[in-house]
């Protein structure tokens, strides 16, 4: 390869970008200046047995100070993570270049020209695939430290602080080796400040005095970098430890008693951390993967088409009042009512430890050892699944806040709430990268991404919930979401929920879902007594006794022989709270008239002693209410035919784990179900009638067939049902291809079909 001249404007250019070392959060260095050639040669491992420095063919005269760093270890073995017929790997060579553990090298900056990052090699490591790699610790400039009260201002031109931070990176990207010193060595052999141009340590040199953690920006005390460090395998690791140890910042959060003067500035730290959201990491320069071929810029996808970067959506908040809790809650109906809805926050999860510790555990793994992850949760509606997941992330942010964990982002992708499931991915890359990008361009971008290394990726967290609507035809939004976590460089931890436990299965087949090695979590459904842990929980603290224990019990029997199901449970208490209160609102005298319930309870129809308080009877009206509402009445008097229709549906989507169904084979359930009903009276009409051509036109023939008004054709039973909002259709024209899927709640038509003697022995 040709070396690169340049005229002298634009070597004064590189110059003068050269000296302005530590410009960006990588360091400016002149390219003309490769250490390793520009023949790409390919890297070899150097093993234990070939004493790699005596082998040493640099040539590079002025390398002796950077070596001397390491001379004390010369032919010593380090650390090694693989191993070729039981040699060690104690160095990396490509062509001349040559460099071991504790090595301080430039790796190279992706489209930064000619700046490069400045790390140490921790240890080299070889996947799979034959890929070698360094994991290396970086060191950062003062750049990266965007905390204003804490930046020091004491920082020196060419310093860089040594971070407890690492990344593996490709041997590729190595640039070259960097020259550290301490201040005083720096000053004694530079006395005017600065690398002359022309030596070989120009753009190579740093004054390394400080460990910085840069997120926290907690520092170590300063240190003489040449006492503590001489580049053996012990001095790596002292050097790890000293930083683990020196840059966990102390920071606590705020007291509830008088804050004191350092708690205010530790507080004013806390300003931009906005709470239950893990703070983004700021865009940070790349190093590149193979030196050749280039990767492409940001902005274009691995097959060269151009990314059009959408302005993110800019949302105006509403002004948020923060009323007083006194103001708010008024009265102990109110505070229960508040506490008991389904929105609310609980202060605790009871009945979920196992689960929660579980999901915390893999979780906070993942984050800390800067690995993929895929979780699966399962368990059906109402059961914890979200509520959980939700607390264990705001956890894990308290110890983000605390220093306890690394940084991560956290992105909530919700099936339902996506038109296209495709949107999946410009949701992800806009919360990895802040752009907004079509789903194709997001696509490609994020395949680039996680199939590439970057130094100091923040993981991502990212839960994908009702996993269900997300399944696609071709199942490729799952297929993606859940291979990218495996992917060695992708820091992705995915945690999908979903109703059923074998969705993967079913939709990816056993043998990729087994390939994927997903980790699985399942909900059960809650006992009745669990639910009356659940909302005497909720209850806890609400003054008055408005709820009687009996009540609960009552209701949480009545949802449990269903479901198990937390929300159902939450909202008939709910409810019966409300009509309580409303009893005692009727109740309360009104000046020179007695109040109708005071009549009442007079009469002795209630006695008056409950009035205002949620008792068994009273959880009764709210149930019945729940059963009584517009969709349980429409539901109940649906003819028989649109009955099992729903039936059938229910149970094709409950088995294949998809909200959508094809027509003809929820018609063809619909038959299997009816032929099982052996008391079934009308169940021989809808088998003759099954096949009836599904289309409005049908309508009045279907009708004229049935002797039964109650009984109508399938095909009718399916335009009925979408046009009262019950099941979504694919297209206007029903024929045995299109797309069903049921537009209401599961729970509502089992709770509608519940006690129908038709229905319920279909056995749905
Ligand atoms: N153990 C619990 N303690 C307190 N509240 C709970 C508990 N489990 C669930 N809930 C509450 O029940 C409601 C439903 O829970 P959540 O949304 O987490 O269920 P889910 O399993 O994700 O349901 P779906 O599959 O329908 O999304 C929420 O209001 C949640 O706070």
């Amino acid at each position: 390869m040709p070396h690169k001249t340049s005229t002298p404007q634009q070597h004064n250019a590189k110059a003068e970008r050269a000296r302005r070392l530590l410009a960006g959060s990588a360091v400016s260095r002149e390219d003309s200046d490769d250490e390793l050639g520009y023949e790409d040669l390919p890297w070899e491992w150097i093993y234990e047995a070939q004493k790699p420095r005596e082998a040493d063919q640099n040539g590079n005269g002025d390398d002796e100070d950077a070596a001397a760093s390491t001379k004390t270890r010369r032919n010593k073995p380090v650390r090694a993570t693989s191993r070729t017929q039981d040699q060690k790997i104690i160095g990396a060579r490509m062509g001349s270049f040559q460099c071991q553990v504790g090595d301080c090298v430039l790796l190279k900056a992706e489209g930064e020209g000619s700046k490069a990052w400045v790390g140490m090699i921790c240890e080299f490591a070889e996947d799979e695939t034959g890929e070698k790699s360094a994991n290396v610790m970086w060191f950062s400039s003062e750049h990266e430290i965007t905390n204003k009260h804490k930046k020091r201002s004491d920082f020196l031109p060419n310093e860089l602080y040594i971070s407890p931070s690492w990344d593996l990176n490709p041997l590729e990207s190595i640039n070259g080796k960097a020259i550290i010193m301490s201040d005083k060595a720096f000053y004694a052999k530079y006395p005017s400040g600065k690398v002359p141009r022309k030596s070989k340590e120009y753009g190579k040199t740093f004054i390394c005095r400080r460990g910085c953690n840069t997120r926290t920006a907690t520092y170590t005390e300063e240190f003489v970098w040449e006492d503590i460090y001489h580049g053996t395998e012990e001095d790596v690791e002292a050097l790890i430890e000293r930083l683990k140890r020196d840059t966990k910042a102390t920071r606590k959060r705020q007291k509830a008693t008088k804050p004191t003067e350092d708690d205010e500035f530790h507080a004013r730290d806390n300003v931009d951390d906005e709470p239950g959201t893990p703070r983004k990491r700021q865009k940070t320069s790349t190093v590149s993967t193979p030196r050749k071929p280039r990767t492409p810029s940001k902005l274009m996808t691995p097959s060269h088409k151009r990314v059009v970067v959408k302005k993110p959506l800019e949302f105006t908040p509403l002004g948020t009042r923060i009323l007083a809790a006194d103001h708010v809650f008024s009265s102990p109906f109110q505070t229960a009512r508040s506490r008991l809805h389904v929105s609310a926050v609980p202060n605790t999860l009871p009945c979920r430890e196992d689960e929660f510790a579980s999901v915390y555990s893999h979780l906070e793994a993942a984050i800390s050892d800067g690995s993929g992850a895929c979780i699966y949760i399962s368990g059906t509606p109402g059961t914890g699944k979200t509520a959980t997941v939700r607390e264990v992330v705001a956890q894990l942010n308290a110890s983000v806040m605390e220093d306890e964990l690394d940084d991560f982002i956290f992105v909530e992708i919700n099936g339902m709430k996506v038109a296209d499931p495709h949107q999946s991915y410009s949701l992800l890359w806009e919360a990895l990268k802040g752009d907004r990008v079509s789903p194709s361009h997001a696509l490609d971008l994020l395949e680039r991404e996680f199939n590439h290394p970057t130094p100091r990726r923040v993981p991502c967290v990212v839960l994908m919930d009702e996993l269900d609507q997300l399944v696609t035809k071709n199942q490729s939004v799952m297929y993606n979401f859940f291979n990218w976590p495996g992917l060695r460089h992708s820091k992705l931890i995915v945690l999908a929920v979903a109703n059923t436990m074998d969705l993967p299965e079913r939709t990816l087949s056993n043998k990729i879902s087994s390939r994927l090695g997903l980790t699985r979590i399942t909900f059960p459904g809650y006992t009745h007594e669990q639910l009356m842990k659940i909302i005497q929980s909720r209850l806890e603290g609400v003054p008055g006794n408005i709820v009687d224990s009996d009540a609960v019990q009552f209701a949480s029997r009545k949802v449990a022989a269903v479901s198990g199901d937390a929300r159902r449970a939450l909202d008939i208490c709910r409810r019966a709270v409300e009509l309580a209160e409303a009893d005692a609102l009727e109740a309360e005298p009104v000046p020179g008239t007695p109040s109708k319930s005071a009549v009442k309870a007079n009469k002795g129809s209630q006695p008056s002693k409950t009035l205002g308080k949620v008792t068994i009877a009273t959880v009764k009206r709210a149930i019945n209410e729940a059963t009584t509402n517009p969709l349980q009445q429409c539901l109940r008097g649906l003819p028989l035919s649109a009955k099992v229709l729903l039936a059938a549906l229910i149970a094709k989507t409950r088995r294949t784990g998809i909200a959508e169904s094809i027509l003809g084979e929820v018609l063809d359930e619909a038959k299997r179900m009816a032929k099982m009903d052996t008391g079934g009276n009308m169940i021989e009409f809808l088998l003759k009638d099954e096949l009836a051509p599904t289309n409005k036109n049908m309508h009045s023939t279907a009708r004229q067939y049935s002797k039964d008004p109650r009984v109508l054709s399938m095909g009718t039973s399916v335009i009925d049902l979408m046009e009262a909002g019950i099941i979504g259709l694919e297209t206007q024209k029903a024929d045995r291809t299109s797309k069903i899927r049921l537009s209401i709640g599961e729970e509502d038509v089992k709770l509608a079909f519940k006690d129908d003697p038709e229905i319920k022995n279909l056995g749905f």
